[in-house]
């Protein structure tokens, strides 16, 4: 069986050398911006991330709340430096007053760069599928795009999200890209739970929803797992069969390890379980979520 690795680098500095020794692990980064508190360690989320994407109301959280984590800048410093690459939108909570923030430089970017933003448009083919405003522009020369779909009330923003990096990424980089979703925990349970089953809809994408107390993805079964535990995990973690009981998993690394046990809600679950080491080892006959505490960020 393929061995998977993982190894949570994208919370330690970009210039953090441990970040280098403790997976081979060469991962391409986006972000999701969901509609709840910005988790204090976001701006390094977005330093680790190529593309920065906002989930609906998660445009009215950067533009709010990243001025906070700075309180000795100019806001609108702030807001330029930290401006995402796409705004994905039903249109139900992202504010006006923040899509005009957006919106106010598109001129700018269209006086600018009119063939720049042509070659763009065609390039990413999107005109004829959705509804697109152009802003810009961006601090290092992008382009905002503002994606209206309100149309489709069946799939939650985040799932949008998901979906559009997916088809942005060449299907020969998609196994190297890694999603993270800053504010997926920690809130509305119909809300958690949606997020928790955009993991399942994609199982074979990387993706890691965080809050400021854990993270959690999903370790697919058709692999074995070595975890690198960071020295900002833990100590406290989970293993949770999704969807379906597993009939047996096997476990290295932790407290109370798994020894070709079965789990099933309704029976045994591994929660308040406790890492004893750098290194967690996992196999399962089922799709497992694994969860750890962030500590110390
Ligand atoms: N309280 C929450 N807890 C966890 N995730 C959340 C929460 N609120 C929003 N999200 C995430 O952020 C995304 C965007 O949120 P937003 O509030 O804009 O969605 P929405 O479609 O307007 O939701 P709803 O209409 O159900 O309130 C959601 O799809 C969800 O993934
Ligand atoms: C069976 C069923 N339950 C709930 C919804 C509602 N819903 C699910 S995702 C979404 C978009 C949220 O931005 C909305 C409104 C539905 N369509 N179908």
């Amino acid at each position: 069986m393929e061995l998977m690795s993982h190894s949570s680098t994208f919370l330690l500095q970009p210039e953090n050398p441990d970040a280098a020794s403790s997976s081979s692990v060469s991962l391409t980064y986006a972000l999701i911006v969901l509609n709840q508190p910005l988790p204090k360690f976001t701006p390094l989320l977005w330093s680790h991330a190529h593309i920065r994407v906002c989930a609906d109301g998660g445009a009215n959280r950067l533009y709010d709340e990243m001025p906070l984590l700075f309180p000795l800048e100019d806001p609108s410093h702030i807001r330029s430096r930290y401006t995402p690459d796409a705004i994905k939108s039903d249109m139900d909570s992202v504010k006006t007053e923040v899509l005009d923030f957006y919106a106010k430089l598109v001129l700018l970017f269209v006086n600018l760069n009119v063939h720049v933003m042509e070659r763009i448009i065609s390039e990413l083919n999107l005109l004829d599928s959705l509804q697109i405003a152009i802003t810009g522009p961006y601090v290092e020369g992008f382009v905002v795009f503002i994606i209206d779909e309100s149309k489709d009330q069946d799939t939650t923003d985040l799932h949008k999200c998901v979906a559009y990096l997916r088809d942005l990424t060449p299907n020969t980089d998609k196994s190297e890209l890694c999603i993270l979703v800053a504010g997926a925990l920690g809130g509305r349970f119909d809300h958690e739970i949606g997020n928790i089953n955009v993991l399942c809809l994609f199982s074979n994408t990387r993706i890691i929803l965080l809050s400021n107390d854990c993270l959690i993805h999903l370790l697919p079964k058709n692999h074995s797992h070595k975890i690198f535990i960071q020295s900002v995990e833990g100590p406290h973690c989970g293993l949770v069969p999704i969807g379906i009981p597993c009939g047996s998993s096997t476990t290295t690394g932790l407290e109370w390890d798994l020894n070709d046990m079965e789990m099933r809600f309704g029976g045994l679950i591994s929660t308040s379980n406790i890492l004893k080491g750098d290194i967690v080892t996992v196999q399962s006959d089922s799709d497992l979520l694994w969860t750890v505490s962030i500590n110390k960020l």
